[in-house]
């Protein structure tokens, strides 16, 4: 699924958050966002799922859905946004809940969910008695049992440590390369973006503007190989050029706040 966005503008009140973005993320790919602390990274998220109506501008999306897709266009947040009360299992079948599923359907999408990210085993836990790594794992199986024909992915590992980060960027890189799952990943990490996206969109501080779009040619899963790191620290380079002076004007923005 593709999604196109033209001339987005949008405030909360007064206050100018996004400003004339021409974006298209195409079919099966992966467009990370990068930009400084506020300049509206997530409520550009929100306006490409819907749940927050753009100011001005048109969003559209386009393309097939994958076959038994229940929800086109779904999210994966930082907290997890689990239900602290309900076992994994029945986290998963909350998505299912108010779709005309047979029984054995629901039970295939679920097991095969739990059974991809490495849950099976923990399906009766709770959230609470799981890592932060565990918990996001089943936040990703969820999004995973509704087939989503697009992903929209808000800092989803910022809330956890390095090595666990590393272990679920795996995740994604392996589901990109079964799924191709068309996403939109916001992250403050370089890293992540540089591992994980086909091209980076770089914000200016708000109003957030698009300032520019860079293409990572190497292939993902070539990143880590010695042949990609020259042109992997040209590209790295180039987004840093784009968000320091933003980043630390955005920062004295906050402090004198
Ligand atoms: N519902 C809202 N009502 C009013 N202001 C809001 C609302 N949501 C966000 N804002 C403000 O809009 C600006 C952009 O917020 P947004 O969360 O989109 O930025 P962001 O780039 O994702 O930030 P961060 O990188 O810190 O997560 C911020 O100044 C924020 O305080």
């Amino acid at each position: 699924m593709r999604l196109i966005i033209k001339d987005l503008c949008h405030r909360y009140d007064d206050l100018v958050v996004l400003d004339g973005i021409d974006l298209t993320v195409q079919e099966g790919e992966v467009l990370a966002v990068i930009g400084p602390s506020g300049c509206g990274k997530s409520t550009l998220l929100g306006i490409a799922g819907g749940i927050v109506a753009p100011t001005s501008g048109t969003i559209a999306v386009a393309g097939e859905v994958p076959d038994g897709c229940l929800n086109p266009v779904t999210f994966i947040f930082q907290d997890f946004a689990l239900l602290p009360w309900r076992s994994v299992e029945d986290n998963l079948a909350l998505v299912l809940e108010h779709h005309p599923l047979s029984a054995a359907e629901r039970r295939e999408r679920i097991e095969s969910g739990l059974r991809r990210m490495g849950l099976w085993d923990f399906r009766k836990a709770l959230p609470k008695q799981l890592s932060g790594g565990m918990r996001q794992r089943v936040g990703i199986a969820r999004a995973l049992a509704v087939r989503p024909a697009m992903l929209l992915l808000d800092e989803p590992l910022s809330a956890l440590d390095a090595q666990t980060r590393e272990l679920l960027m795996e995740d994604f890189l392996a589901l990109w390369q079964r799924e191709r799952t068309t996403a939109v990943y916001v992250t403050h990490n370089l890293d992540e973006a540089l591992r994980l996206a086909d091209r980076v969109a770089v914000l200016s501080r708000r109003p957030g503007r698009l300032r520019e779009i860079v293409t990572i040619e190497e292939p993902r899963d070539q990143r880590l190989e010695p042949s990609a790191q020259a042109h992997l620290a040209a590209v790295r380079d180039r987004l840093w050029h784009l968000i320091r002076a933003e980043a630390q004007l955005a920062d004295r923005e906050i402090a004198d706040a």
